[in-house]
């Protein structure tokens, strides 16, 4: 593949993690081969379904910044695709780069975009919690978005003009209304595999959705993602950037795509 990935990881300063999560089989993230991807047609279209007034907050958890969704009930949910049942929005975030080369967690043949939106959704129909969730191997499914450097995303700037707001780890600011579809692609396609977390505990407990196209953002709207922190008030200054795991390897996974 494209990486020394064990090294990197135990090496990377986010991730003090031991070398290996111990039993660790379906590690994410991961390089997406394209040629080595499998068409499934039974594969079924994802159907989502988000209601912008279930919107509550944005905060700094010193990870990323999280748009948090109230997940009391299923009024923000997806459902079809490789999901056996439907799952409850919970939050979205980002991961980046320091800088436009890289910053995404998957890459597709080994490239690198910018920046990586997850939205993240847990099984609300077998589990009380997104806690148990979080330790299931259904438990959770997250739907991966590619930024690509481009045209200004007008959705997306409603969250970068909140952004100043959160700068700090641990602030946190109302954030009433948005409505997460308008970051998603027009395209349908989309691969998918079993995974876990990226970070800490890496619970092997993901679905993962990774879009095929990208969305385009603007080059001012990446800075402002690079200007939050990682330190807390009163804290020396740590920016937050380069907040993704190194790949991981794809041991015995296929990767299936919706698309041919
Ligand atoms: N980058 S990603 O793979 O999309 C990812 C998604 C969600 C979380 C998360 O919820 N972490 C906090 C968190 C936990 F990690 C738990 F294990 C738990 F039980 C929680 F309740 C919880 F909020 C971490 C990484
Ligand atoms: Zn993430």
């Amino acid at each position: 593949a494209c990486c020394s990935y064990r090294l990197r990881d135990a090496l990377h300063p986010l991730w003090q993690s031991p070398l290996t999560i111990p039993g660790g089989t379906r590690q994410s993230p991961i390089n997406i081969q394209w040629r080595d991807s499998v068409y499934d047609p039974f594969l079924k279209p994802l159907k989502i379904s988000y209601d912008p007034t279930t919107c509550l907050h944005i905060w700094n958890n010193g990870y990323s910044f999280l748009v948090e969704f109230d997940d009391s009930a299923d009024r923000s949910i997806i459902v079809g695709g490789p999901l056996e049942n439907q799952y409850r929005l919970k939050q979205f975030h980002f991961h980046w780069g320091a800088v436009n080369d890289w910053g995404s967690e998957h890459t597709v043949d080994c490239k690198f975009y910018p920046a990586e939106l997850h939205l993240v959704h847990w099984n609300a129909v077998e589990y009380p919690s997104f806690e148990e969730a979080v330790m299931e191997g259904n438990g959770l499914a997250v739907i991966g978005v590619f930024l690509k450097l481009g045209a200004r995303h007008e959705g997306l700037q409603t969250l970068v003009d909140a952004l100043p707001a959160v700068r700090h780890k641990d602030t946190v600011i109302e954030f009433d209304v948005f409505d997460p579809s308008c970051l998603l692609p027009s395209c349908p396609d989309y691969w998918t595999y079993a995974g876990s977390l990226t970070t800490p505990p890496l619970t092997e407990s993901v679905t993962w959705i990774i879009k095929k196209r990208p969305i385009e953002v603007d080059e001012d709207q990446l800075e402002a993602f690079r200007t939050l922190l990682f330190s807390s008030h009163g804290e020396e200054e740590r920016r937050m950037v380069d907040n993704f795991r190194p790949l991981q390897p794809l041991m015995d996974r296929t990767v299936r795509s919706s698309f041919r």
